[in-house]
């Protein structure tokens, strides 16, 4: 959703609907034996597309990959891009937060202005997790 205040979505706009959607399609395709919480997750891109994933766990617990991981993976894979806008489900239909990891994770491909669907209600990424470890920070050492 590229505009003209610096590509931030305007969040008036943003139609959560179809990423509601995504989110809970996505959640079906979980791989969740261990916890038994299947997670969906979606978000709109800057440029107007819809990318989604599922948490993918494993045997070895720490290793699972969260809803949010996968997506990310898919994102890439489906052409890049930043993310404007963000929702994540379980199995129950209710939204959940982004634990601390993938809010990191997602920081690093987040759009200005990118906003969260959360318990809490609309959030701006900057709002759950601030002063955030980005890419900015690694070009200050050399
Ligand atoms: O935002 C979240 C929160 C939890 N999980 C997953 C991790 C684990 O597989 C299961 C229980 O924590 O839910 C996600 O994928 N995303
Ligand atoms: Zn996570």
């Amino acid at each position: 959703m590229a505009d003209s205040n610096g590509g931030a979505a305007d969040v008036g706009e943003i139609d959560w609907e179809p990423l509601a959607a995504a989110a809970h399609e996505a959640m079906l395709h979980a791989y969740a034996p261990y916890s038994r919480f299947p997670v969906g997750a979606a978000a709109l891109t800057e440029d107007g597309r819809i990318v989604s994933g599922t948490n993918v766990e494993n045997a070895s617990y720490g290793l699972s990959l969260c809803a949010e991981c996968t997506m990310v993976g898919n994102l890439q894979m489906t052409g890049g891009g930043r993310l404007s806008a963000f929702y994540c489900v379980n199995s129950a239909g209710a939204v959940l937060m982004p634990c601390g990891r993938c809010r990191q994770l997602l920081y690093e491909f987040a759009a200005p202005g990118m906003v969260l669907m959360t318990t809490t209600g609309i959030r701006a990424m900057d709002d759950v997790l601030p002063d955030a470890f980005g890419p900015q920070h690694l070009e200050e050492i050399s």
